[in-house]
C-alpha cells in the first residue's frame, strides 16, 4: 500500500437548488477475487463508481484493469459482490448485465471490418443506425462515412464507430478499456472530447492510460496494483502530485498525446 486509501468524495454533488445529495454509487464492487488456473489475478477489489462523471482505473501494465472491467461483466472467473445502484448482479449472465444497462466498449474496439459503418450501427438500432440523434450529436465524422466499411477506417474512426453504437442503447454505466490506445494526440483529444460530453449524461467507468486525459476528464480515481486497490482519491490531486503518481503508476504527467 503506497498510499492511504481516501474515499471519493464525488458522490456528494450540489443538486435541488444547492441542496448535498449523497447519490447511491452506480456500480459497487466488493472483495472480487478473480482466478485463471493458478493465477490469482484480481485479490479482493473493492471500490465504488460514484453515480455522476468520470472514475479512471489505473494502474501499471498486467495489474488487472481489463481483468476488473470483465469481472464486473460476467468474461472473467469472478467471486465477491458486484452491484448496480444497489442491486447485486455478480451471479447473473453476461447477456442480462449488458440488456439491462452495462455498456462496454473493450479494448480493441471489435467493429465488424466487414460491414459499413451504418450497418454496424443498426446491428444495435435497427431502426435508426447512423440516423439516431446521438451520432449527429456526438459523431458527425461517422455520417460521412456511412457506407465506408469498418475495417478501412483508422483507429481513431472505429474507436468513435464502438462508442456510438454503445450510446446508442440506455447505459446505467459505461466501462470504457483504454479507448485511446494507439491513437495520434489530435484524435485523443476528439475522443476525450466525447467522452466528456458522454460523461455529462452517463457516468464511466474508465481505464486510461494517458495522464493528461485523465486530468482533464476523471472526476475521481482508483488505482490498481497487483490486484489490489492501492489508491482512491480525487484525480487532479494524483496528477498534480508527480512523486504519488510515480510511485503508484511509475509515470508522472506524460508529455506526448494531448488530450
Ligand atoms: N484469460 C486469461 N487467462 C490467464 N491469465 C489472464 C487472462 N486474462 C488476463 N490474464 C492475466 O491477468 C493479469 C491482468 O491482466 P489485465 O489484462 O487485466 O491487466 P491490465 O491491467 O488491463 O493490463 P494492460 O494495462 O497491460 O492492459 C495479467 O497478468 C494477464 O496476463
Amino acid at each position: 500500500m503506497t498510499s492511504p486509501e481516501t474515499s471519493p468524495e464525488t458522490s456528494a454533488r450540489p443538486v435541488d437548488g444547492g441542496h448535498t445529495a449523497v447519490l447511491t454509487p452506480v456500480l459497487t464492487l466488493d472483495d472480487v477475487h478473480v482466478r485463471y488456473g493458478g493465477s490469482h489475478v484480481l485479490q479482493g477489489v473493492t471500490f465504488e463508481v460514484p453515480a455522476t462523471g468520470v472514475t479512471a482505473l489505473l494502474g501499471r501494465n498486467g495489474v488487472g484493469k481489463t481483468t476488473t472491467l470483465k469481472a464486473v461483466l460476467g468474461l472473467a472467473p469472478r467471486t465477491g459482490s458486484i452491484a448496480v445502484r444497489g442491486n447485486p448482479i455478480e451471479t447473473q449472465a453476461t447477456t442480462r448485465i449488458v440488456r439491462d444497462g452495462i455498456g462496454y466498449v473493450p479494448e480493441d474496439r471489435e467493429v465488424f471490418a466487414g460491414l459499413t459503418v451504418d450497418e454496424n450501427l443498426r446491428l444495435v438500432d435497427p431502426e435508426r443506425g447512423i440516423e439516431a440523434p446521438i451520432v449527429r450529436d456526438l459523431f458527425p465524422d461517422l455520417i460521412a462515412r456511412r457506407a465506408q466499411r469498418a475495417g478501412t477506417l483508422s483507429g481513431g474512426q472505429q474507436q468513435m464507430v464502438s462508442l456510438a453504437r454503445v450510446l446508442l442503447r440506455d447505459n446505467t454505466v459505461l466501462l470504457i478499456d483504454e479507448p485511446t490506445k494507439g491513437l495520434a494526440p489530435k484524435l485523443v483529444t476528439e475522443v476525450a472530447d466525447v467522452l466528456a460530453e458522454v460523461a455529462r449524461m452517463t457516468p464511466i467507468l474508465l481505464v486510461e492510460q494517458n495522464l493528461a486525459l485523465v486530468r482533464r476528464i476523471a472526476d475521481t480515481v482508483v488505482v490498481l496494483d497487483a490486484g489490489r486497490v492501492v489508491h482512491r482519491g480525487r484525480a487532479d490531486a494524483l496528477v498534480a502530485d508527480a512523486e504519488l503518481t510515480r510511485g503508484l503508476l511509475g509515470v508522472s504527467m506524460r508529455r506526448e498525446g494531448a488530450a
